[in-house]
């Protein structure tokens, strides 16, 4: 029997999405005002996902203190107040999309659960925009 334990986070970020290798025209018809050089900001809300086996001895899939540790030093400190472009080198060549800001937050905590539970993550960049990804290739 598999359970699924939910752990909601959230932290706010700019961004500017932009193409280096193209024009400013192209950027601005393909971005917007997404792409405005002065960057804008976005409240994140993030949705953790972790699914396995309940262990008989605690209860748990995993320890929801654990968790959230986990969120605020891997996502939280790395990202919360931060100009997503210039701060976070993940994004120094990356355009941080909801989509790309995914897998990178996905990637840093994979490697940090248990490779015995599955994860998954929900990104909203908005309250109606938002990105699911548990790392399919
Ligand atoms: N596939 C993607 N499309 C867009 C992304 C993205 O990350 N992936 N990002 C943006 C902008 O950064 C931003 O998210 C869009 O802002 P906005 O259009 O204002 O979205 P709202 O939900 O606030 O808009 P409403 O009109 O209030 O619904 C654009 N596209
Ligand atoms: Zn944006």
């Amino acid at each position: 029997m598999k359970v699924t334990v939910n752990r909601k986070a959230h932290f706010n970020a700019a961004h500017r999405l932009y193409n280096a290798d193209w024009t400013d025209a192209r950027n601005a018809i393909v971005f917007g005002k997404c792409a405005n050089p002065n960057y804008h900001g976005h409240n994140y809300e993030l949705i953790v996902s972790v699914k396995g086996e309940i262990y008989p001895e605690t209860g748990f899939v995993m320890d929801m203190k654990v968790l959230k540790q986990l969120i605020e030093t891997e996502i939280e400190e790395q990202f919360d107040h931060k100009n997503l472009n210039e701060e976070v080198p993940e994004f120094e060549i990356l355009n941080p999309t909801a989509e790309n800001i995914s897998v990178i937050i996905w990637n840093k905590l994979r490697s940090k659960i248990d490779a015995n539970l599955e994860l998954s993550i929900t990104l909203y960049e908005t309250p109606r925009n938002f990105v699911t990804y548990s790392g399919e290739q």
